[in-house]
């Protein structure tokens, strides 16, 4: 996103994280003045404040964002995923930035591990903001992401870390799905949301899905291996499939082509719409879920995966490109 904001001709990036190595690792990596480096926390409002003078637009990133660890430490995330979350919306608003995009998971919706609710009462502190403060001078949004291949400590280097010690790869369920993105489709859609943005909203990138045995096929082809699995079955916190949109939150979307825009529900707090007045349209969408989204095969999933910078520095490696 930095690397983005900087080609896009930014004057100035503020970068606001807690990690001194990271942030150094940064500055040898990018070298550019136009970048500040703010070490702080967004459970520590008066960090998130300094760092924020003089900024307008705000890409809320922090997060703690491994399943496991939140299923043993729930209020570490509640700490820094929701409390966190509040602290930015509320500096923001403060000191005057113009927009803020929170990003969220396709864990957050139906959530069933501490990690997915946390991120999902982000959603609402950040749907909330607008709603709260009919006269708030900054826009709030989310976009809400699936996986993002070769993130940090995601699935497929994992796959090509085992592949290059030799070993079985470890599969939880061959026919568990994701919703499969690059890194550069994720900045997109923080972008999109950025340029289009109106209160409340929620941007979600339309993006196929696939079978975790269809990835593990295709990382194994794109490295000349048979694939050797080793079934482990499902791991704490995980769901078969998951879920990028509701179906309540499908029938007020616009679609963006791309995208969908979920506009905020903007009812008041009067209980009868809620109890009394349900809503038709409603029962004619279904859930936007990873089992029932366009899957891609082997070979579109090797497509993706080879329109990776790492995978094609990874197969370089390799003596494969
Ligand atoms: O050894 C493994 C590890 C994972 N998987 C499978 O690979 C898929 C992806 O697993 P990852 O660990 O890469 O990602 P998760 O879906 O668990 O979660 C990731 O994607 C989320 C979006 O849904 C969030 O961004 C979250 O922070 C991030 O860790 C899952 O179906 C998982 O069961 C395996 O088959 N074998």
């Amino acid at each position: 996103m930095v690397r983005y904001l900087l080609d896009q001709g930014s004057d100035r990036v503020h970068v606001l994280s807690r990690d001194e190595a990271k942030q150094d690792q940064m500055r040898h990596d990018l070298g550019d003045n136009r970048i500040r480096y703010f070490l702080g926390d967004v459970r520590d409002y008066d960090s998130i404040r300094a760092a924020m003078l003089g900024v307008t637009h705000v890409f809320h990133a922090a997060a703690l964002k491994q399943v496991p660890s939140a299923e043993f430490f729930p209020m570490q995330a509640v700490k820094t995923n929701v409390t966190g979350s509040e602290n930015v919306v509320k500096a923001a608003e403060e000191v005057g930035v113009e927009s803020v995009v929170c990003l969220s998971t396709d864990k957050a919706v139906y959530p069933v591990n501490a990690m997915g609710m946390t991120k999902a009462l982000m959603e609402k502190v950040a749907q909330s903001h607008g709603l709260e403060n009919p006269q708030a001078k900054t826009v709030v949004s989310c976009v809400r992401y699936g996986n993002v291949l070769y993130s940090r400590g995601s699935v497929v280097p994992l796959f090509i870390n085992q592949l290059k010690a030799g070993k079985k790869i470890t599969v939880t369920d061959p026919d568990m799905t994701r919703f499969m993105m690059s890194l550069d489709q994720s900045v997109d859609l923080v972008h999109y949301a950025m340029n289009n943005a109106e209160q409340g909203d929620l941007f979600i990138r339309k993006v196929p899905s696939c079978t975790i045995g269809t990835l593990a096929a295709a990382v194994c082809e794109l490295f000349e291996r048979v694939p050797d699995m080793n079934i482990i079955g499902t791991r704490h916190g995980e769901k078969l499939s998951e879920q990028l949109a509701t179906r309540e939150e499908l029938a007020r979307a616009v679609d963006h082509g791309d995208y969908f825009r979920v506009t905020a529900d903007k009812r008041q707090l009067d209980y009868t719409p809620f109890f009394e007045e349900g809503s038709k349209t409603v029962n004619t969408y279904e859930d936007y879920d990873s089992h029932t989204a366009r899957h891609m095969d082997v070979e579109e999933t090797k497509d993706l995966l080879l329109s990776l910078p790492e995978i094609q520095r990874e197969r370089k490696n390799w003596g494969l490109a």
